[in-house]
C-alpha cells in the first residue's frame, strides 16, 4: 500500500504492482476508423489539433468542423450521412474476447480497461437512459462490456471501466469543439445529464464492481457536489477499486497523463501513463507502421514509465468487426515474447531511490527497477564497438557484481569499477532492452 497525497487513502497494492494495462477504445467510430495522423497530443500545435485530429474517435467532432479534411472525408466516402449510422453498421461479427485478454495477459497486462461510453455517447452496455442507443439494441446487438468484463476477470486480471463523464455529443446537444481553450463549451454542464451519468456510473459499478474508474474530460458542475456519495459508494463496492484523476479535481488516487500532454503529473508513488499504439485510441485505418510504435518502443516505453513509478495504459483500437488490427496485435506479440523472461524486472518492483543508479538516455540507454532482494538494470544500444561493454553509474557497493546475470539468459561479465559497474555481454546494441539483474548488498 502507498499513500498518495492527492486523496490521502492509500492506493491498493495490485495496481502499483501492476504496471501495465490495456486500454480499448471500441465504437461506432471503429467503423468510420478515420483521422490524419497528425501527431501525439501534447507535440501538435494546439490551434491545428481540433480540426487535423488524429483522434479516430473525436470522428463526430471532427467531420463537423467546417473545412476540416475529416468533412471531406465523410462526404466523399459516407455522403455525409448521420454519424448514429455507424452504430447499426457495427457487428462486432468476430468479436472473441477470450481471444484478445490472452494476448493481454501474454503481453504482461495485469488490467484492462475498456470504453464504455465514449464523447459520443454510444453505450456498450444497455446503460440506464440511453433507450435503444446502444450496442444491446442496435448494431452488435451485445453487452460488449459484460462479454469482456467476463473473459478478463477468468483470466486472473483486473478490469476497470473508462467512462466519457465530462464530454457527451448526444446527450449534451453541444457545437463541435474547436479549441482545448474553449473545450468546456463541449461540455454539457446541465443537472439532466449529471444525473443522467452519475445513474450510469452506478450501474457500471452494479454490474461489473470495476476495480478502476477511469473518468474523462471532466464531470458536469450540476454532478460534482454527489461526487463524494459516488466514491464512498464506490469504495463501499469495490474496497481495493482505484479512480483517476480526471473529475475536476474533485478527487483522485492517481494522477495521469496522455502521450506528452499532463506529463508534469508523472511523479509520486503512483501515476499512469496512457497512449495509442499509434496517435489515435480509437482505429484509424489511415495509420501505417511510420506512425505506429513498434515492439521496442513498446517495451522501452513500458519499462521507462516502470523506472519512474508509473503504470503504462496502452491502447488497443480494435476493428468494427471485433479483430485487433494485425499491426496492433504485432506490438503485443513482441511485448509478450519480452516479457516472458522479464517479468519479473517489471511487475511489482519499484523506483530505486534517486541517486542511487543513473538512469541514461541515448547509447547505450539505461534504466532501473528493483524489489526487496534484486536491483534491475535496463540496457538497450550498447554500440557494438565497445564489445558490449558498458559501464553503469551506480552508488558504490551498491550491486554485487558477482551475481549479475542476465533474465534472457545470455552470459553477462560484471566486475566493480570506480563509478559503478562494468558490464560486457555481447548482443546489448538492439533497440530492445535487456535487463541484467544483481542481487543487492
Ligand atoms: C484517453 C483519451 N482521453 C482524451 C481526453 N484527454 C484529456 O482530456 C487529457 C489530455 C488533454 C489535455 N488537453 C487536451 C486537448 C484535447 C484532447 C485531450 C487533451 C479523449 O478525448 C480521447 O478520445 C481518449 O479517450
Amino acid at each position: 500500500m502507498n499513500d498518495f497525497p492527492q486523496s490521502g487513502r492509500p492506493v491498493p497494492a495490485w495496481f502499483t504492482d501492476a504496471k501495465f494495462g490495456i486500454f480499448v477504445h471500441w465504437g461506432a467510430y471503429s467503423v468510420s476508423a478515420w483521422a490524419e495522423p497528425t501527431g501525439e497530443l501534447g507535440v501538435v500545435d494546439p490551434d491545428v489539433w481540433f480540426k487535423h485530429n488524429p483522434y479516430a474517435e473525436w470522428y463526430w467532432n471532427t467531420i463537423r468542423i467546417e473545412g476540416s479534411p475529416a468533412q471531406e472525408h465523410h462526404r466523399t466516402t459516407h455522403g455525409g450521412r448521420p454519424y448514429d449510422e455507424f452504430l447499426d453498421e457495427w457487428k462486432a461479427e468476430l468479436f472473441d474476447p477470450a481471444d484478445w485478454v490472452e494476448l493481454f495477459a501474454r503481453a504482461g497486462a495485469r488490467y484492462v480497461v475498456p470504453t464504455t461510453k465514449h464523447h459520443d455517447g454510444i453505450a456498450l452496455w444497455d446503460a440506464p437512459g440511453t433507450g435503444i442507443r446502444n450496442t444491446v439494441h442496435r448494431g452488435p446487438r451485445r453487452d460488449l462490456i459484460a462479454d469482456l468484463a467476463a473473459a478478463v476477470r477468468a483470466r486472473d486480471l483486473r478490469f476497470g471501466v473508462y467512462y466519457s463523464g465530462g464530454i457527451d455529443w448526444y446527450a449534451g446537444r453541444r457545437d463541435p469543439v474547436l479549441h482545448e481553450d474553449r473545450m468546456d463549451e463541449g461540455r454539457p454542464h446541465e443537472a439532466a445529464y449529471a444525473a443522467y451519468a452519475h445513474r450510469q456510473v452506478i450501474d457500471l459499478i452494479d454490474r461489473h464492481s470495476p476495480d478502476v474508474l477511469w473518468n474523462d474530460m471532466g464531470w458536469p458542475r450540476a454532478g460534482q457536489a454527489d461526487l463524494p456519495e459516488l466514491f464512498s459508494y464506490y469504495y463501499a463496492t469495490v474496497p481495493e477499486g482505484v479512480v483517476n484523476d480526471r473529475w475536476d479535481n474533485a478527487h483522485a488516487d492517481y494522477l495521469t497523463s496522455e502521450y506528452e500532454a499532463d506529463r508534469a503529473n508523472e511523479w509520486g508513488a503512483c501515476w499512469e501513463n496512457t497512449r495509442g499504439i499509434g496517435f489515435s485510441f480509437g482505429y484509424n485505418q489511415t495509420e501505417g507502421p511510420e506512425h505506429l510504435l513498434d515492439p521496442a518502443d513498446a517495451v522501452r516505453l513500458l519499462v521507462d514509465v516502470v523506472s519512474r513509478g508509473g503504470n503504462l495504459l496502452l491502447n488497443v483500437g480494435p476493428k468494427a468487426d471485433g479483430t485487433l488490427p494485425q499491426e496492433q496485435r504485432a506490438v503485443l506479440e513482441g511485448m509478450a515474447s519480452w516479457m516472458a523472461c522479464h517479468s519479473e524486472a517489471v511487475h511489482a518492483t519499484r523506483p530505486l531511490e534517486s541517486g542511487s543508479a543513473d538512469p541514461h538516455d541515448g547509447d547505450p540507454w539505461v534504466r532501473w527497477t528493483r524489489d526487496e532482494r534484486h536491483i534491475y538494470a535496463f540496457v538497450a544500444d550498447v554500440p557494438d564497438e565497445a564489445g558490449g561493454r558498458v559501464a553503469l553509474k551506480t552508488r558504490p557497493g551498491l550491486l554485487d557484481p558477482d551475481t549479475a546475470e542476465r533474465l534472457d539468459g545470455d552470459t553477462v561479465k560484471a566486475e566493480a569499477g570506480p563509478e559503478g559497474i562494468h558490464i560486457t555481454s555481447a548482443g546489448l546494441d538492439t533497440p530492445l532492452p535487456t535487463a541484467i539483474r544483481f542481487a543487492t548488498r
